[in-house]
């Protein structure tokens, strides 16, 4: 079976350029949401998925995979995985382009085993926006930023007005940001930019 994944971007894109207010490079972002699984610092087994500004649009990310993210005895479980990427390409497309997007579509290409251990460097970088579609990819490595490729990621996000949380979020959790709004650790992005 050919392992050449089909043409990245699917479709005709214009370049995606970072926002101006965009933070600049080696600005730490710090997790979005208290109990947000891939960066929250107040769920206990999440991935704690560190972020940082890269150059253009890239954005870097790091996580330690523990004991609680097995799949098979001492290695990473693939969907957890998965999750590191979803969340750091999140960070990239919400960073870099200060709009809020949820992801559509996400791709991974599991190149090589990840042992508990481990840490995933991660880079994510935009590589094109079509209307609402904002098309982005990473690479992970382990243990190094120069270390074997592990793992590649696409994936389509789609731009969404706030209401979509709003809408769609259960209402206890939407109750608990509203009471204590320091749980979004980090302002909103701005609607209209
Ligand atoms: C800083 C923050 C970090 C956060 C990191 C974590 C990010 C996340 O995990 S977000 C949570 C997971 N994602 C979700 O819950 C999203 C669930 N899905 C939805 O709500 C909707 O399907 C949504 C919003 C993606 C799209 O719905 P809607 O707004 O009605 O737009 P819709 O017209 O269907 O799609 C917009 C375009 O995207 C395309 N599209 C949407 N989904 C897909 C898909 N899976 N594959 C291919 N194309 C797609 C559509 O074809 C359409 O294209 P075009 O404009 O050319 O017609």
């Amino acid at each position: 079976m050919s392992r050449v994944p089909p043409p990245w971007p699917p479709v005709e894109v214009e370049t995606a350029h970072r926002h101006p207010d965009a933070p600049p490079p080696g600005t730490k972002f710090g997790p979005h949401y208290a109990h947000c699984f891939g960066c929250g610092d107040e769920v206990e087994h999440g991935l704690h998925l560190q972020t940082e500004a890269g150059e253009g649009t890239a954005i870097h990310a790091q996580f330690t995979v523990t004991e609680a993210h097995q799949g098979a005895p001492g290695l990473a479980h693939g969907g957890l995985l998965a999750c590191a990427f979803d969340e750091a390409l999140g960070v990239t497309v919400g960073q870099q382009l200060r709009r809020p997007a949820v992801t559509g579509r996400l791709e991974t290409d599991f190149l090589a085993p990840v042992p508990v251990g481990s840490t995933l460097h991660i880079v994510g970088t935009l590589d094109g926006i079509a209307g609402r579609k904002v098309y982005a990819s990473a690479e992970g490595r382990l243990d190094a930023p120069d270390g074997p490729l592990a793992l590649r990621a696409r994936a389509l996000f789609v731009i969404v007005d706030f209401r979509h949380f709003v809408e769609h979020g259960r209402a206890e959790d939407l109750r608990a940001v509203a009471e204590n709004p320091s749980l979004l650790r980090q302002s909103r992005f701005d609607i209209n930019p």
